[in-house]
């Protein structure tokens, strides 16, 4: 039997500590990132919203959007793939329909967050949140809402900016109660307070350390000598990838070819190799001398 995109997710956790995981917006950088050896992806909510939709990041994606990406990540890595499900997209029964529908998607797990319905990024100023009962409620639907036992259910919360830390460790302790697997706490600042965040909590912490926001950019030993186990970058490539194009248009622009920028794209050969392009030829290859002989 194959293993569940769930199942592979934990192991990825027990063996990898702490575990990174990178953001991929599209399938070919999903390839590229397990090609060079990582060992589990994710799809952020702000890359959706950004990069497919051309949307700021405040809830204005849908289930059905964050699924077609995943989807298309999932068919094209093996690797287990972490997804943003922002406020899960309702009630009780939309986050069931959430946990269900993910997991056919082929997603190994979601964060499920506790800020209210028009969210925003989490390092963004004014952050309102829901109260603790309605958090709990919501990883308590997920919970008993998977069809995978090892669909991975994360609760995130944001409640450090508004509440503090005790406050936000709480919170955390009655998600865990609750059934969440992992806590992704978002939004710290110090490294103490992820050490608070792991020795008040029996499941695994995630540290989100994501560029130009409110965490400083603790590196993966760092994080795991304060017991955090899984470490993300949600858009580290995307920030990277976006920088790169406005400079490949402003140059065609400027230059009236791309010469100036040659040197800083990946090149035919490389882009194929990702792709396993030329198995598919030799195929179509064969397939046409086949074709003649007949
Ligand atoms: C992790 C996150 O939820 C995301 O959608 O990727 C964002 C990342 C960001 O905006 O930098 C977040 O709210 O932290
Ligand atoms: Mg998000």
């Amino acid at each position: 039997m194959t293993q569940s995109a769930g199942l592979k997710f934990r192991q990825a956790i027990q063996a990898n500590q702490p575990l990174q995981l990178v953001g991929t917006i599209n399938a070919y950088t999903a390839m590229m990132a397990e090609r060079v050896g990582h060992k589990a992806l994710y799809l952020s909510g702000a890359g959706v919203a950004n990069a497919s939709f051309g949307l700021p990041d405040l809830g204005m994606t849908s289930l059905n959007d964050v699924c077609e990406d995943i989807r298309r990540i999932t068919g094209a890595t093996n690797l287990p793939l972490l997804v943003d499900a922002d406020t899960g997209w309702g009630g009780a029964f939309n986050i069931a329909r959430t946990v269900r529908e993910m997991t056919r998607a082929g997603a190994a797990g979601f964060h499920i967050e506790d800020q209210v319905m028009q969210k925003r990024c989490g390092h963004r100023p004014n952050k309102e949140i829901v109260s603790q009962e309605e958090m709990v409620d919501r990883v308590k639907a997920a919970v008993d809402a998977r069809t995978d036992a090892n669909f991975f259910i994360m609760a995130r919360t944001d409640a450090l900016q508004q509440q503090g830390l005790d406050a936000a460790i709480e919170r955390a302790q009655a998600c865990v109660e609750a059934g969440a697997d992992a806590i992704f706490a978002e939004a710290v600042y110090t490294l103490e307070q992820y050490q608070a965040f792991t020795n008040a909590l029996s499941v695994p912490v995630l540290a989100n350390i994501t560029e130009f926001g409110q965490t400083p950019l603790f590196n993966t030993a760092e994080l795991a000598g304060v017991g955090v186990k899984m470490v993300l970058y949600p858009l580290s490539a995307f920030r990277a990838m976006n920088k790169a194009a406005l400079n490949v248009y402003q140059s065609i622009l400027a230059n009236g070819d791309q010469k100036a920028v040659v040197d800083s794209m990946q090149t035919r050969m490389e882009l194929y190799d990702f792709l396993n392009y030329h198995s598919y030829e030799e195929k179509l290859d064969s397939l046409f001398a086949q074709g003649k002989n007949k």
